[in-house]
């Protein structure tokens, strides 16, 4: 066998390793944090959860999911503007199934590195939303609970079980300690030291916290957050990209991607400029259903929740209404800055009376020891 093969079979054998039996956990369903629909409580946890977005050598990108499936290409610089150029992370990683075969060679041996890197980049540029979301989960495990996938997650047994190596879920666990012992070394994060560590035809930069408050600017947040349709396995999810999901071999067929794509370009091309004209200032659902006569309830309800979850939309409770993120943002400031005022009119006021207090306390006290 010649040289070049034997190293080529050593990288795929010390990929699998992780997979071997001792990999392989258990988990009671009851004792840990487990997460599968991006929506649910700690679904931000999964690397498909919009919200958390990313750059990278200077480029945007939306999820960590699309900076994973990227990283597979290191010299396909067009493979992965096409996976980072989708809104949805199930399509960006679907954009990327038919090169698979091209993936880096060695791949299977680097892309727990790959994934761990691409976790901390994660936390790095969302530090206290992802970071709050981590230290939320306590000492549970964290596991990711999947159907088939028993390599990232682990799979459900009847008795209340998880089974898996969920590599996923350690890596987070992993992330989770640094994060409670060592927070300052997360605050860097230097490129592994792998070949071709490459992103758009650059080697990947050395990453730093982006500002004072560890996260991107709103303007920034703005630019990135355009459309990552919410993924879960429900009625909105095509079965096609259900059995991407569940990782049966399906035929992906470009009519599908299509349809996805034309569907996001309705919501984003005439939806969302649609909506935020409308809520500039809070409207009830059958104010904002006024607007768009020609849409039927449930499609509107459907784009209301997408625009919610994007995080274009803000939705207050009793009575349900809606407002523009950035409208309800300058809302919130303004009222914040009001309250700053009055509280330090207050502690002004305090101030100034604890200070009379103070003085008239020394004044007795030293009264007092006089006496
Ligand atoms: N197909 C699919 N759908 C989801 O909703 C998932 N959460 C996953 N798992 C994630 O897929 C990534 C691994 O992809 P590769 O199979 O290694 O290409 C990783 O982010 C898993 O958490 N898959």
């Amino acid at each position: 066998m010649n040289h070049q093969i034997l190293l080529a079979y050593l990288e795929i054998f010390r990929g699998e390793i992780m997979q071997t039996s001792s990999q392989i956990r258990t988990y009671n369903r009851n004792e840990c944090i487990t997460f599968r629909k991006t929506k649910e409580a700690f679904g931000g946890l999964s690397n498909m959860a919009g919200g958390y977005p990313l750059i990278v050598n200077g480029i945007h990108i939306l999820t960590s999911e699309a900076l994973y499936q990227a990283c597979r290409f290191p010299h396909l610089p067009d493979i992965q503007k096409l996976i980072i150029a989708q809104n949805s992370p199930m399509t960006a990683k679907m954009k990327g199934k038919p090169y698979r075969d091209q993936s880096r060679s060695d791949w299977e041996r680097v892309k727990v590195q790959i994934m761990r890197w691409c976790l901390r980049v994660k936390l790095l540029q969302n530090w206290d939303t992802f970071g709050q979301l981590l230290l939320e989960t306590g000492d549970k495990a964290i596991v990711e609970d999947s159907h088939k996938d028993d390599f990232w997650g682990a799979i459900p047994t009847n008795d209340n079980q998880l089974i898996g190596v969920n590599a996923l879920g350690r890596l987070l666990m992993e992330l989770r300690k640094y994060l409670k012992e060592d927070a300052n070394s997360l605050k860097s994060l230097k490129p592994l030291e792998i070949p071709d560590f490459i992103f758009l035809s650059k080697p990947i930069e050395f990453l730093t916290l982006k500002d004072e408050n560890h996260t991107l600017s709103i303007q920034e947040k703005q630019l990135i957050i355009p459309l990552i349709p919410e993924i879960t396995l429900e009625s909105n999810v095509s079965l096609d990209q259900t059995k991407e999901f569940y990782r049966e071999e399906t035929i992906i067929t470009d009519t599908n991607i299509e349809k996805t794509e034309k569907d996001d370009n309705i919501f984003d091309g005439w939806v969302l400029p649609k909506l935020e004209k409308i809520l500039q200032n809070y409207q009830s659902y059958d104010q904002i259903l006024q607007h768009f006569k020609t849409v039927n309830k449930k499609q509107m309800q459907d784009w209301m929740k997408l625009a919610v979850e994007l995080g274009k939309v803000k939705k207050i409770e009793k009575p349900v209404r809606y407002i523009w993120y950035s409208a309800y943002e300058s809302e919130s400031n303004l009222l914040k800055a009001r309250k700053i005022s009055q509280s330090r009119n207050t502690r002004k006021t305090q101030l100034k009376s604890s200070q009379k207090s103070k003085s008239n306390v020394t004044q007795e006290s030293t009264q007092l020891s006089l006496i």
